[in-house]
């Protein structure tokens, strides 16, 4: 039976999909430094997983492990019922990694061609350029292509095999709005066909479009895991946004102590022209702000978002424990 926060509607959800891989106290050190401590983690068909943390988080090294490029050091690690890296999983599998080269002497065409024909059950190649956007383009060398163009031939060699497991290491570096629209449609309709996908990205409106679970990752550590708006509800603070010129001036380091003084503050953001005041209590912290501040612009209050939670989860853990 399902519980309430995964019933939705009659359909199926991710967590009623088959486990396609997964990890079992995985363990990871380079040089004797601990990049990944006992990772326990399932992945399950029709599911989109978004592994989120700062940068040395651990993030590319969980990826590599679950792809056989890196071995563990210890724990259990399967996919498709296989280790990792053998001929099965690589044929079901798809990757999209940060370091990638391509030849440049071939065509976008050529390139999915050749790709295609490494796969038994490849998908067909107009599936391939519609899902990545590549319309039109067809004829033209990868070497003249954009930064965000190249990234979206990229993304259409790592989904030639059809495949059921899909790695998404920071997809949508380079690409433009329209661009990385496209792209999270694709991921949509690839997980609506079945398809599983593990994605990371520091840009957190993609993990909030597009993923069922949220897993984040610090110094090696799972430190919360659960769907997106679970791991918002979690962050309990508001968010007042403001913009300012006088009497503290643009922020810097100085005025942003004199803002982590004020009533029920618990971080301080500056985000552009904004000011963002994390709060555990909007009335205490607004009621200050103004009385120090009364010629504040631009005044907003909001519930978290993920990128709040983010902020407050990450720098919080210690106080919460590790989520194993
Ligand atoms: N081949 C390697 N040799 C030595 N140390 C490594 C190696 N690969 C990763 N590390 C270290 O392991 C830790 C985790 O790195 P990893 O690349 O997995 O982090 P990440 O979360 O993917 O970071 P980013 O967001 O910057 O891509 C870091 O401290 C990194 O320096």
């Amino acid at each position: 039976m399902l519980d309430s926060s995964t019933a939705v509607s009659g359909h199926l959800t991710w967590q009623q999909g088959k486990v396609i891989a997964s990890l079992q106290g995985v363990g990871k050190s380079f040089n004797g430094k601990a990049a990944l401590n006992c990772i326990n983690l399932d992945i399950h068909c029709s599911q989109v997983l978004a592994i989120l943390g700062a940068n040395g988080a651990g993030k590319t090294t969980l990826i590599n492990i679950l792809l056989g490029r890196l071995k563990a050091d210890a724990g259990e690690v399967s996919v498709f019922g296989c280790p990792p890296g053998s001929l099965a999983a690589r044929r079901q599998s798809g990757a999209l990694l940060q370091v990638a080269s391509l030849p440049e002497t071939l065509k976008i065409k050529e390139h999915i061609q050749l790709f295609q024909s490494y796969y038994p059950n490849p998908l067909a190649y107009q599936k391939v350029i519609e899902y990545a956007g590549l319309q039109s383009m067809e004829h033209r060398y990868s070497k003249k292509l954009s930064g965000g163009e190249k990234q979206r031939l990229l993304f259409a060699l790592s989904i030639c095999g059809n495949p059921k497991l899909l790695f998404l290491d920071e997809p949508s570096v380079g690409m433009d709005v329209d661009a990385r629209k496209g792209l999270w449609q694709a991921i949509l309709d690839l997980k609506a066909a079945g398809t599983a996908i593990v994605l990371t990205s520091h840009y957190l409106e993609e993990a909030d479009s597009l993923a069922d679970e949220i897993v984040l990752l610090k110094q090696g550590d799972i430190i919360q895991r659960g769907s997106t708006s679970e791991i918002k509800a979690r962050a309990s603070h508001s968010t007042i946004r403001f913009s300012v010129s006088d009497p503290w001036g643009e922020p810097n380091s100085k005025t942003m102590i004199a803002y982590k003084k004020i009533p029920a503050v618990e971080h301080v953001r500056v985000s552009g022209k904004f000011t963002e005041l994390a709060s555990r209590n909007v009335n205490q912290t607004l009621t200050a702000l103004l009385r120090q501040q009364p010629d504040i612009q631009d005044l907003t209050v909001s519930s978290a978002g993920l990128e709040d939670a983010y902020t407050q989860l990450n720098d919080n853990n210690m106080d919460q424990g590790k989520y194993a």
